[in-house]
């Protein structure tokens, strides 16, 4: 191709961009994972890297008044891209010479793979010189080690590789796109507190998610967010979660006759992960929106149950979880037409219809007075109608935040549930010393009717929460992408890490010690930017005093009536997914405690 062919077609591009989405554009180069502004559209190189990069990514960014904020683009970049196409070959006439056509294209695709995979992480990254571990593979980087399932306890892959290459270090994603790993409290603190909104959660590597949870909380941005955020917070107050901790004891009262009746039938080894799945299910089907999901009695699995479930199956299975990889860089890999994206599609489908029914029954509702129930979805519509026309929710806006509230809040909660069983299962002593105390405040287990600062005053209880989610975070990673030219380009800020460093914990970091956060000494170092099992600053857990009063009254009731034990021979595993669950399940012996 000669040089005029080039300049002719970046008069071309250029000309698309103008006219489409106006001259000041901004591309999100996925495959180059920083912001970059567009000064010329002159060189060769940047044209062709963004014809490629509009071809496998779908979304622009604009400048304004110095920020950055993501724009759709107009047309879709496959229509756009199809109109260059189009272009190329009127223009250049290459219908009638096929071999041109396809030698642009075969040539084009090897150049960009051998940039992409070969030469830009390796030479020409910003991110280059930054320590880490070498990819193991040119196809997914280090993503294998990241995913790898943990036999010997509770030490994160990032963790190892933050203690060899230190607290600021990258690895290598698929296709070797280079990720920085941030386990600096300075950083943790400018990115979630200082200047949390020049960081967004990366839209390629959550589209997935997004399909099923639309745009709720979790993944709203900027304006949107922070008036969600705002309108939403009165319904997380400390007086509105008191009144759901009658909801949290009569679910795991539920929860204890069933592990009671198992026992009566003879099983003393109990697979307790599908009995503290429903549990938290259902109690966030009651706090949440006032649903009777009723999973751990009901034999139906009806529909509303079948897709909260499937949704978890799926999401978490080793396949989809590739597919959201790779859609980022090629997001038809998701349209294929296979089983695990069919059935994930019809999970969102389900979904969608049924939070619109749940949220149709509220509306109607709603229009005879105020709602009487104080769920959250409920106080959410409360409050909206009290709200000016631009501070209020729209109808979708409310309706996502269902599938939010019950992916944050049923996900996280159960396996910091399971992760507190197995712990303290794997741990006698401490396990009898918060019974001991359970015991002395509650002699009598059957009127054990807590109000939620009495189950907050119990101190072994606040030791152990605060040891679980510290040793095994359900959440351990949070991803942030930078919207300013920084010189870093995509920050993972492994909780994990800061919360396990021996400069902080000392030398039994690794370890699992209620005991610990009574240490008056060690409570002085820890701050918000080492320990956050939620996150803080503006975009921490909303949800984080809901958790911690049900994962509290579950764990009470259940070590006030059960003694667990590991069960011989049987090894669990932590699956490093996004909420680490126990791989394959948790089994452990159960004996009453009377
Ligand atoms: C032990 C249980 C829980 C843990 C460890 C936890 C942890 C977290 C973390 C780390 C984040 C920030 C994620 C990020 O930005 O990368 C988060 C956000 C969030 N959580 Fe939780 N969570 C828990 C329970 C809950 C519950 C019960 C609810 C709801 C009832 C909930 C609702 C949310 C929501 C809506 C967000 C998004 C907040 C925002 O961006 O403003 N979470 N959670």
């Amino acid at each position: 191709m000669s040089s005029k062919f080039w300049a002719e077609l970046s008069n071309d591009y250029e000309k698309l961009f103008e006219t489409e989405i106006g001259y000041d554009v901004i591309i999100y180069a996925g495959e180059e994972q920083y912001v970059k502004e567009i000064h010329a559209h002159s060189n060769i190189l940047s044209i062709r890297s963004q014809y490629f990069h509009s071809a496998f990514s779908n979304e622009l960014t604009e400048k304004k008044d110095g920020k950055f904020i993501f724009k759709k683009p107009n047309i879709s970049p496959q229509l756009f891209n199809i109109i260059l196409i189009i272009i190329f070959i009127l223009k250049y006439k290459m219908l009638s010479d096929p071999i041109n056509l396809v030698s642009f294209f075969v040539l084009g695709f090897i150049g960009w793979i051998t940039h992409k995979i070969l030469i830009w992480p390796f030479f020409v990254s910003p991110l280059k010189n930054i320590p880490g571990p070498p990819p193991d593979s040119l196809i997914y980087g280090n993503v294998k080690a990241l995913l790898s399932i943990e036999a010997d306890g509770f030490v994160e892959p990032q963790f190892k590789w933050y203690k060899k290459y230190g607290n600021i270090l990258k690895y290598y994603g698929i296709f070797n796109k280079p990720t920085i790993f941030v386990a600096d409290p300075k950083i943790i603190q400018e990115i979630t507190l200082s200047r949390s909104y020049d960081f967004t959660k990366p839209y390629s590597n959550n589209k997935s998610a997004i399909a099923l949870l639309g745009k709720g909380l979790i993944f709203a941005e900027g304006d949107v967010y922070k008036r969600q955020r705002k309108m939403m917070n009165p319904a997380f107050s400390h007086s509105n979660i008191k009144g759901m901790v009658l909801d949290f004891i009569r679910v795991t009262t539920t929860l204890i006759d069933l592990i009671k009746k198992e026992m009566n039938q003879g099983n003393s080894n109990v697979n307790l992960t599908l009995y503290i799945s429903k549990a938290t299910l259902d109690i966030i089907g009651l706090v949440g929106f006032s649903y009777e999901f009723n999973s751990l009695t009901s034999k139906r699995i009806c529909n509303s149950i079948r897709w909260s479930f499937q949704c978890h199956s799926r999401y978490v299975s080793r396949c989809h979880y590739a597919i959201i990889m790779f859609s980022s860089y090629f997001s038809s890999v998701g349209h294929i037409p296979i089983d695990v994206n069919l059935r994930y599609k019809e999970a969102c489908v389900v979904i969608h219809c049924e939070s619109k029914k749940l949220i149709d029954v509220k509306y109607k509702e709603a229009e005879n007075g105020e709602l009487k129930n104080k769920d959250l979805l409920s106080l959410l519509i409360n409050n909206n109608k009290t709200l000016p026309d631009e501070e209020k929710l729209t109808y979708d806006e409310l309706k996502n935040q269902i599938m939010t509230f019950l992916i944050a809040g049923h996900e996280t909660t159960n396996v910091t549930t399971s992760w507190a069983l197995y712990l303290l299962a794997h741990h006698p002593h401490h396990q009898d010393l918060l019974r001991e105390e359970l015991v002395k405040a509650y002699p009598d287990k059957s009127q054990f009717n807590p109000t939620y600062d009495e189950i907050h005053s119990l101190e072994f209880l606040n030791c152990v929460l605060k040891e679980v989610l510290r040793i095994a975070a359900p959440i351990p990673i949070s991803k942030r992408l930078n919207l300013k030219d920084e010189f870093f380009g995509k920050y993972l800020i492994p909780k994990a890490s800061v919360q396990k460093s021996a400069e902080i914990w000392g030398p039994t970091a690794e370890e699992f010690d209620p005991k610990r956060w009574l240490d008056s000494a060690l409570i002085k170092k820890i701050n918000n930017y080492n320990y956050l099992p939620f996150l803080n600053g503006a975009r921490g857990c909303i949800g984080n005093k809901v958790a911690s009063a049900e994962v509290k009254i579950m764990l009470a009731m259940l070590i006030m009536n059960f003694v667990f034990k590991p069960i011989e021979g049987f090894q669990i595993k932590r699956r490093a997914l996004f909420t680490p669950k126990v791989d394959p399940y948790l089994g452990l012996g159960v004996s009453s405690y009377s």
